[in-house]
């Protein structure tokens, strides 16, 4: 299956979706589980390609001598939290990953890794995958300052490894720190496991002591990445009773992507929160919307298509780190949202881009393709299109990474049709 044609299906639109379950927690536990030797409960982790890539490569265990190849493929935590694991407890590995992952930073993390204690080489080029761990050796050094800027990622991973450290760990970060609640998400639960973390947000320190993780069973919530794709289903729905259900989310959420509740409020979704998890309704959307990223980088896509396709004035800041994940999101955005008459435009040189929707401006036929650059969230982000026009999605297997029951979920509000290499017109 090359692209799948997605269009509006008659009658209301009434669902009820099961959710896929958050990588981003999924991930985490499965490190802090490693470290305690494999001994946790861990229920509903994520069925994402990411996660059990993880799953896969941690199962692998340690070599004999020769470094073994742990290929990532294109999950970033997996490189970064795996790279950090592997190194502290001193597994001789080859890191790498697609040719995009290739493309993705991971010098900074070397460097902190480097510091503690880990003998590291870059395999090509210097400050990307694919890279040589072996060994290490604690340097003694407990103290670090690390960017917050380019990816929490590698923040995370350092915190997860610390309390295996001798001394533990002080991480200061410097500069603007970007998808902190990433971060945060992280502390909560090394806390959970049993770890002692102690974050100043004011002076911008971690400090983590030295102290074995304790097992423990744990649940993971469903993905509200994930979910922010039915926010988008319902703001773009024409019938006004719209009712979709979301399993497993809570209103207490570890994960930042939350942040999609407030979001769509202005874009004409009402949230309400039941014991099973939440339910979304319509409500009257506002005509603009501001709203800085830097905390919930892997919504912008949703929020961007959603508004051009309903014609709100939308402002985005904070979308810095897009250009740096599965591929440019900028640029595929850009190139894509044109596809429907709209456009992504940086105004300042400070980063601040507009969403001007031109709808109006494509007419049905042809129905417009839309390339996904290797890139769940490009597929996910442009499939609530069809809530109002065909639209077809070129490489729909993309979702897999995330979320790979996507298509089988959005069956239930749209028509979705395969198609073939050389049946698309
Ligand atoms: O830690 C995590 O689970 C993630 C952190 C974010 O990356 P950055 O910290 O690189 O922005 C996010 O975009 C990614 O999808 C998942
Ligand atoms: C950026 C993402 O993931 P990662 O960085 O883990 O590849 C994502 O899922 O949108």
């Amino acid at each position: 299956m090359n692209a799948v044609r997605l269009s509006p299906a008659p009658g209301p639109v009434r669902a009820t979706i099961p959710l896929a379950s958050s990588k981003s927690e999924s991930n985490r536990a499965l490190i802090l589980d490693a470290l305690t030797g494999f001994r946790c409960d861990l229920r509903n982790l994520s069925t994402a390609r990411d996660t059990q890539t993880m799953i896969r490569l941690l199962k692998a265990g340690a070599s004999t001598g020769l470094p073994d190849t742990a290929d990532v493929l294109d999950a970033g935590t997996t490189m970064r939290f795996l790279t950090a694991y592997f190194a502290v407890t001193g597994q001789p590995k080859i890191m790498t990953g697609t040719p995009r992952m290739c493309e993705r930073p991971i010098g900074i993390l070397v460097d902190a890794l480097r510091t503690l204690g880990a003998d590291i080489t870059y395999l090509n080029n210097e400050g990307y995958p694919p890279l040589q761990l072996n060994g290490f050796s604690a340097s003694g050094q407990h103290t670090l300052s690390i960017r917050g800027d380019v990816s929490s990622q590698y923040i995370s991973a350092l915190l997860m490894i610390a309390p295996a450290l001798p001394q533990g760990l002080t991480l200061t970060l410097t500069g603007p720190i970007g998808s902190r609640p990433y971060i945060e998400m992280t502390i909560a639960q090394m806390v959970y496991f049993g770890a002692d973390v102690q974050a100043n947000w004011d002076e911008r320190t971690i400090t983590v002591a030295p102290q074995p993780y304790t097992p423990k069973p744990y649940q993971i919530e469903s993905d509200w990445s994930g979910a922010s794709y039915w926010y988008s289903v319902v703001a773009l729905s024409g019938d006004p009773d719209t009712t979709i259900d979301l399993l497993g989310l809570k209103p207490q959420s570890l994960q930042g992507d939350s942040a999609i509740v407030e979001i769509m409020r202005a874009l004409g979704v009402e949230s309400t929160f039941t014991d099973q998890g939440v339910r979304l309704t319509r409500r009257p959307a506002e005509s603009a919307l501001s709203w800085d990223f830097t905390d919930c980088p892997d919504l912008a896509q949703t929020v961007a298509v959603c508004a051009a396709v309903s014609g709100v004035a939308l402002t985005l800041t904070g979308i810095e780190s897009l250009k740096i994940k599965e591929t440019d999101r900028v640029l595929a955005l850009q190139t894509e949202l044109q596809k429907l008459g709209a456009e992504l435009v940086e105004v300042e040189s400070n980063h601040r881009y507009e969403v001007r929707s031109l709808t109006g401006a494509v007419p049905e036929s042809p129905t417009p393709v839309i390339d996904t650059y290797d890139d769940h969230r490009m597929a996910m982000a442009f499939a609530p299109v069809a809530m109002q026009r065909s639209v077809m999605i070129e490489e729909p297997g993309v979702v897999a990474k995330s979320y790979p029951s996507f298509w089988e979920d959005m069956a239930k509000v749209v028509t979705v049709e395969p198609l073939a290499e050389g049946t698309k017109a």
